[in-house]
């Protein structure tokens, strides 16, 4: 793939009023500087991964908590083929990962023929990034010709049919932080991006959520599979118990904190998106429990599924691959 040219997005010349570059810098309400990452900064970004690696990805995995930790053998990165590796901290204008579970790299390679870059290791918002920047790389993967997302999260269950190991193929979230005016796509819009107001009520592609399940009864996991409502919440205490309540009445299946955003990002620029939540724990909706929620936890689930993770991430990469190569033949 040749570099990306600034002056042309989808094989079209973009229209010179389109190319509204976004202001580099942006003070927030604490006085605390941000830089801001234009489509050409975004640009010389991608330029420096394809210039890293030969693959050229179709499919962009993004692994949630657990699922591509550096000390988990064979967790999902790690399933990855051919794999060529690029830290995040060698990434022009890239953040870097702070949580544990998040191991902090690019991953390039295949996924059975599928040429696929993962995420291990995503940004959160309770790391301290505004929303947009922990949605770059989403942006970034875009710009490498990345047309379908999986995003893959840890989630506490709170549908009470749902127990710890599950899967829940997401079917729609709540974007809590966007009530509140927290929105990745907040500030001027960039066209070459996406559209100013984009349509969010298809966000999780409908034909990707039945082969999800046709291939859960391939693999035999269709008893842990379910699909449900999440929601993000900031972070990074997990919820009180009356929090918890007003989510699971208002519809919510499963509560993380992330993707979200990451989808909204993804849907803005036209990517196709598939996400999946494992539930690591079960909520604690009652003041009679005992339990609370922790992170070792959370990792623990993740690498208690990692195989079943992996091989179904696989099946899902191979069938949305052909999907859309049957969609424009
Ligand atoms: O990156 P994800 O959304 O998978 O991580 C979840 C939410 C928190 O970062 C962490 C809590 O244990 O897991
Ligand atoms: N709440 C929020 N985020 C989470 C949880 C939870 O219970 N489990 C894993 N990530």
């Amino acid at each position: 793939m040749a570099p990306i040219n600034v002056d042309v997005v989808n094989d079209s010349k973009v229209a010179p009023t389109a190319k509204k570059a976004l202001p580099e810098v942006e003070t927030d309400s604490n006085g605390q500087e941000h830089k801001r990452y234009s489509y050409e900064t975004l640009v010389e970004t991608a330029n420096f991964l394809l210039s890293k690696t030969s693959v050229r990805p179709t499919i962009g995995v993004i692994c949630g908590s657990g699922m591509g930790s550096y000390w988990n053998e064979g967790s999902l990165a790690e399933t990855i083929t051919d794999a060529q590796c690029v830290p995040y901290e060698e990434i022009p204008n890239f953040p870097v990962s702070t949580v544990e579970g998040h191991h902090g790299r690019l991953v390039f390679g295949h996924l059975g023929d599928v040429p696929v870059v993962a995420m291990q290791g995503r940004f959160h918002y309770y790391e301290g990034y505004p929303l947009w920047k922990c949605c770059l790389p989403v942006r970034v993967m875009k710009l490498l010709g990345v047309q379908t997302l999986i995003a893959t999260n840890a989630a506490g269950g709170l549908n009470p049919n749902y127990k710890i190991g599950d899967i829940m193929i997401v079917k729609d979230h709540i974007n809590m932080m966007g009530f509140a005016g927290n929105n990745p796509l907040h500030g001027p819009n960039d066209e070459r991006f996406g559209p100013r107001f984009p349509p969010m009520n298809k966000a999780y592609r409908f034909e990707y959520r039945k082969i999800a399940k046709e291939v859960a009864k391939e693999l035999n996991i269709e008893n842990i599979v379910k699909e449900g409502v999440y929601t993000c919440l900031g972070g990074p205490n997990f919820e009180t118990v009356a929090e918890l309540n007003m989510l699971k009445m208002v519809g919510v299946d499963a509560v993380g904190m992330s993707t979200v955003h990451e989808v909204i990002t993804a849907r803005h620029c036209d990517m196709n998106v598939f996400a999946m939540s494992l539930i690591t724990n079960e909520c604690v909706t009652s003041y009679d429990l005992d339990a609370e929620a922790n992170h070792e936890e959370v990792l623990d689930v993740g690498r208690m599924r990692q195989d079943i993770l992996r091989k179904f991430v696989k099946q899902l990469a191979d069938r949305f691959a052909k999907a859309k190569a049957n969609e424009n033949p």
